[in-house]
């Protein structure tokens, strides 16, 4: 209750702001953790996470992260999206290991309900998505990059991408699974859910994680030049043939949810699970030390 309230007030708040710096031309919204500026071509947005240190999907940077899509989604001038970090390095960490540790049953719930909601919205979003990879980006920040028309990554070696979730001891939820298999391919999504692996940038051009890479400091100016590309297909027939290839896979997720929820809730409250995350968090913070 006390969620969706907020998200009322930062809806309601967002949109007076995003209407006030369009009068001045600026064209600019932001929220703590989510920043979309408008300029550049007609009809483009940039996104960009700003939840640092690494971009982590915690419940507050999901909420703000839905809203900011809803409200592009209502702003009729608006066509394509460019998703993108201003934490250097890190595209996003993925889904915030504290969100999913030490927690009650009531709280994975609310969370998981929020992953779902930002994930079907992005994946069945009538705006071009293209993603600007521009930093590492395991697990969820692989699903975000995912639901996205067209991923650009930088070519840096150390950035590395993939559902690396079993190295954590937890499953792939089916969704991620199956969009990550209509990516990828049956085979490959096999292989690199057991194994969890972490594409460095060449590995994920070969097997289609991504779909092209740049130097670090052409990142934007290649999604931006992609983005142009999309804009010149009508928007009608580029999202019915959107709709027609995601429908299924969302539908499946859609007729499901509270199971899933569930699943997710009993899931990661076990003893066992939540031993794993502990071990590999502590890993995380040894790796500094
Ligand atoms: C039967 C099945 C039924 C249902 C399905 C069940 C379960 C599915 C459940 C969940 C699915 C989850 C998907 C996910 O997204 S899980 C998250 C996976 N993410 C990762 O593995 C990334 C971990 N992080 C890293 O590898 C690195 O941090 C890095 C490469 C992103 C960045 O490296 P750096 O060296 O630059 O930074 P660090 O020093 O490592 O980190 C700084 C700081 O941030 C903390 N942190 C990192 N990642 C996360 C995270 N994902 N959530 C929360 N916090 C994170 C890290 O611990 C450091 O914290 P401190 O400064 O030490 O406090």
């Amino acid at each position: 209750m006390a969620l969706a309230a907020a998200r009322r007030l930062l809806l309601h708040a967002g949109s007076r702001l995003g209407r006030r710096e369009a009068v001045d031309g600026a064209r600019r919204f932001a929220n703590k953790r989510v920043l979309v500026e408008t300029e550049g071509p007609a009809g483009v947005a940039v996104m960009k996470l700003r939840n640092p240190p690494v971009n982590s999907l915690s419940l507050e940077c999901l909420t703000e992260f839905t809203i900011s899509l809803e409200k592009l989604e209502n702003d009729k001038s608006i066509r394509g999206v460019i998703l993108t970090s201003e934490c250097p390095g890190i595209f996003s960490a993925g889904l915030d290991l504290l969100e999913m540790y030490g927690r009650n049953p009531a709280h994975y719930a609310e969370y998981w309900k929020n992953v779902q909601e930002l994930w079907l919205r992005l994946y069945t979003s009538n705006m071009i998505l293209v993603s600007a990879i521009n930093g590492a980006s395991p697990a969820g920040g692989c699903l975000l990059a995912l639901c996205c028309d067209y991923r650009v990554m930088a070519d840096n070696p150390k950035y590395t991408i993939g559902l690396n979730e079993s190295l954590l001891g937890i499953v792939a939820p089916f969704w991620f699974k199956d969009m990550y298999v209509n990516t990828i391919g049956h085979r490959e999504a096999e292989r690199a859910l057991q194994l969890g692996t972490l594409f460095p940038p060449a590995e994920a051009l070969k097997v289609g994680v991504v779909d092209e890479l740049v130097p670090e400091d052409k990142v934007h100016s290649k999604a931006r030049s992609v983005m142009a590309k999309w804009l010149a297909i009508p928007d009608h027939s580029r999202q019915l043939t959107k709709n027609m290839m995601r429908k299924a896979t969302a539908d499946n997720l859609i007729k499901q949810r509270e199971a899933d929820i569930q699943n997710f809730t009993s899931f990661i409250s076990k003893d066992s699970i939540q031993k794993s995350l502990h071990m590999y968090l502590e890993k995380l913070k040894q790796k500094k030390g």
